[in-house]
């Protein structure tokens, strides 16, 4: 029975990382990827690339999402009490054998520079190296860190979601958000998450907004959750969602007159990068399920959905609010927002 390790920092994982995790298991009976986290380096290494925290959980969830079923074990080992390379050589390796349920025979890496450290601190283990000039996939975790679209197609799909832009249409009724969203999807040949409010008005409620009941808004907010959930998964680069649980609380108000219990905590600020607000200065159009259409109505809701929004924390001065009256103009305002979200990137 041959044992295997395969470290690694994995910020975040790529196909460079998940190709030569395969082969090493190939190569043994039994495979520990173990993730090294150094809080205060790896919080460095995510600030300079204005990211967030990838904390060691999220690698492993996403690594574990990566390799379930194939028999391999992704580990996490916090590394902040050893010193840095190469003076923590010591406390790594003590570290490591600590955190592997069972004796291993064979470490794997991609480094021929760790070899002599190997050597001295894990005698009689062998230091196994793969692609060292990783000839297969040409990436590291750097350059997606610092150009994560440039290199969108290396990143493992399950850190994909992490990446990916999200932006937000919202706006009044009647206002070309569905249709804008889909445009905007299509632009960009990535997924997107259509309002699902409206189906559920038509498929539970029979279309008559009178029959709503308080639980119905719950419900409209946990399953757009699961669909923008789906949307994101198979994003590339951006995302598109179609409305939010703002929204949800806005309507759950004008239906009930007062906001359902449950809607309230799916409402993040913190979600988006970018939200786009659409004024309806666009004409009313009459589907039958519409509440809202005088001119005088549709100004005011919006004012009330964007006091809503400042209400819950979003910071409406940094929304993209489009108010021209034709949807050409409309879509080139949107475009450019995102064009300007992804440059650099
Ligand atoms: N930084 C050091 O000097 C040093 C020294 C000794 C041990 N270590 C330990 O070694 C482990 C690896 O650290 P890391 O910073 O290299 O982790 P990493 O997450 O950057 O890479 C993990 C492994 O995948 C390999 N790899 C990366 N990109 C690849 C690609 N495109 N194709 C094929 N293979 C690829 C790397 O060589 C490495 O072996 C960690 O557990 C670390 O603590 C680091």
């Amino acid at each position: 029975m041959k044992t295997g390790v395969f470290p690694g920092k994995f910020l975040p994982p790529h196909r460079g990382h998940i190709t030569a995790i395969l082969r090493a298991h190939a190569l043994c009976d039994k495979l520990y990827v173990v993730i090294s986290e150094r809080t205060v380096e790896d919080g460095d290494l995510c600030r300079q690339a204005q990211l967030p925290y990838i904390s060691g959980v999220l690698r492993q969830r996403w690594l574990s999402q990566e390799l379930q079923g194939l028999g391999i074990e992704v580990l996490l080992q916090n590394d902040d009490a050893s010193p840095p390379f190469p003076q923590g050589w010591g406390e790594y390796a003590c570290q490591l054998k600590q955190t592997v349920p069972e004796p291993f025979s064979v470490i794997f890496g991609g480094e021929e520079s760790y070899r002599d450290g190997h050597n001295q601190f894990f005698p009689g283990i062998d230091y196994q190296v793969l692609d060292p000039q990783r000839t297969q996939w040409p990436i590291s975790g750097t350059e997606i860190r610092e150009h994560p679209y440039k290199h969108w197609d290396y990143i493992a799909g399950a850190a994909r979601p992490f990446f990916a832009r999200k932006v937000l249409i919202t706006g009044p009724e009647s206002c070309g958000k569905t249709t804008l969203t889909r445009k905007l999807a299509k632009v960009y040949c990535t997924s997107w998450s259509e309002e699902l409010g409206r189906d559920y008005q038509h498929d539970v409620v029979g279309g008559n907004g009178d029959l709503f009941d308080l639980e119905d808004f719950n419900r409209i907010t946990h399953l757009q959750y699961e669909q923008d959930v789906k949307a994101l998964r198979s994003a590339n680069k951006v995302c598109f969602f179609d409305t939010d649980a703002v929204v949800t609380a806005f309507f759950s108000d004008v239906f009930m007159g007062q906001i359902a219990s449950r809607v309230e905590s799916f409402i993040d600020p913190a979600k988006y990068d970018l939200v786009i607000a659409l004024k309806p200065t666009v004409p009313w159009v009459a589907d039958g399920m519409r509440e809202l259409g005088t001119p005088e109505v549709r100004a005011l809701s919006f004012d009330k959905l964007m006091a809503l929004y400042r209400h819950y924390g979003f910071a409406t001065e940094r929304f993209v609010v489009i108010d021209a009256a034709d949807y050409y103009q409309r879509l080139e305002q949107c475009i450019a927002s995102v064009e300007q979200l992804l440059c650099g990137g």
